[in-house]
C-alpha cells in the first residue's frame, strides 16, 4: 500500500468521508474509533466536525489509508485493533498485532480489583500468567513502581510484543518474562507472590465455534480456548497458586460469565480463604479473588 500518511482535510471532506464509508457498513461506534485510534481525531474533535465544518483537522493517516482499513474491516472481518496496530487501554495505548489478543475494556477492572488489594504495599512481587500483549504487566508496572513483576506466556510471539509494550510505556519497570506454561518457568519463586493476575483463555469448546466470526477468525485460539468446559486453565492456575502464592497473597482472575459459582468452590477447594467474586461492566460476575491462608 502506497498512500500518503498525514494529511489536512476540510470537517465537511472528513464528515462526507464518513457518510460514505458507513453506507458500505460497520457500525458508527467503530468508524468513530478509526478516525480517533487511526486518525488522531479526538472525541472533542469529532464533535466539533459537526458544527465548525469549514475548520480543517490534521490526520495521522490519510483518507485514503484509512478508507482501505475500513474496507478491509467490514469486507474481511478484519479487529480494527490488529489493522491500525493500536490498542488504548487505561491510561495507555498498546502496540497491538495479530499474535495476541485484543485487551478488552472490562480486563480494566482487574487491575482495579488488584489496586484495592494492595492499596500503601510499596514493595511486592506479582506474577502476569498469560500475559499476551504486555497489558496487565504495563498496569501493573506504572501502577506499583516499587513492585518486581513476572509475566509469563507460552506464546513466543506475545512475549515480544509484551517486551516491547513495556520498554514503551513503563520502561525502568522490574518486570521480567518468561515464556512457558502457566507456573511452570517461577518455579524459582513459588511462594513468594504477593499477587497474582490472569485473565486466561475460558471459552468452552462449544462455544468457540458460535463466537463472532471477528474474534473466532483473527484472534490466536490459544487465548481463546479452555477446553471442554472452559475451565481448564482457571484450574491449573489455582491449584498452581497453592504453591506459588506466600502466605497472605491474592489470586485475582477472569472467567467467563458462567463460571463464577464453580471457580469459587474450587478456590474453596484449594484452601483459599475471603474467597468472592466482581462483576463486570454489565453487572455479571466475571472475577474470581482468593488469598492463600
Ligand atoms: C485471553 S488472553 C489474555 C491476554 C492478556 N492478559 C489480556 O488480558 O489481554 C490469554 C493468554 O494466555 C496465554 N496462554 C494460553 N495458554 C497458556 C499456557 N499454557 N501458559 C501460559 N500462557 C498461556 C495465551 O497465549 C494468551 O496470551
Amino acid at each position: 500500500m502506497n498512500m500518503k500518511s498525514k494529511e489536512k482535510k476540510s470537517a465537511r471532506d472528513i464528515l462526507n468521508w464518513r457518510m460514505a464509508q458507513l453506507a458500505l457498513g460497520g457500525r458508527v461506534v467503530d468508524i468513530d474509533w478509526l478516525l480517533d485510534v487511526g486518525g488522531g481525531l479526538g472525541w472533542e474533535s469529532l464533535q466539533r466536525l459537526k458544527i465548525f465544518q469549514n475548520n480543517h483537522y490534521e490526520l495521522q493517516k490519510s483518507l485514503d489509508e484509512l478508507s482501505f482499513i475500513w474496507h478491509r474491516h467490514i469486507n474481511e472481518n478484519e479487529p480494527l485493533q490488529y489493522l491500525v496496530g493500536k490498542c488504548p487501554w487505561r491510561d495507555f495505548q498498546l502496540e497491538i498485532n495479530s499474535s495476541v489478543f485484543i485487551p478488552r475494556q472490562e480486563t480494566e477492572i482487574l487491575v482495579e480489583l488488584a489496586l484495592k488489594k494492595c492499596n500503601g504495599i510499596s514493595v511486592g512481587r506479582w506474577a502476569d500468567l498469560g500475559t499476551g500483549s504486555g497489558v496487565l504487566a504495563v498496569a501493573l508496572a506504572r501502577s506499583l513502581p516499587g513492585w518486581i513483576g513476572d509475566a509469563v506466556d507460552c506464546s513466543k510471539d506475545a512475549l515480544s510484543l509484551a517486551k516491547k509494550n513495556l520498554a514503551n510505556l513503563a520502561n525502568n519497570s522490574h518486570v521480567h518474562f518468561h515464556l512457558g506454561h502457566w507456573w511452570q518457568p517461577l518455579k524459582s519463586w513459588w511462594g513468594t507472590y504477593d499477587l497474582v493476575l490472569a485473565n486466561p483463555p475460558y471459552i468452552p469448546s462449544a462455544v468457540l465455534s458460535e463466537l463472532h466470526p471477528i474474534v473466532r477468525d483473527n484472534e490466536p485460539h490459544l487465548a481463546l480456548s479452555g477446553g471442554l468446559d472452559g475451565m481448564n486453565c482457571c484450574r491449573e492456575i489455582i491449584r498452581g497458586a497453592k504453591k506459588g502464592l506466600g502466605t497472605g497473597g491474592w489470586l485475582i482472575f477472569e472467567h467467563h460469565y458462567d463460571q463464577s459459582e464453580r471457580l469459587l468452590n474450587e478456590l474453596i477447594a484449594n484452601g483459599f480463604k475471603e474467597v468472592n467474586f466482581e462483576n463486570d461492566l454489565e453487572g455479571v460476575r466475571r472475577f474470581a479473588i482468593g488469598r492463600k491462608s
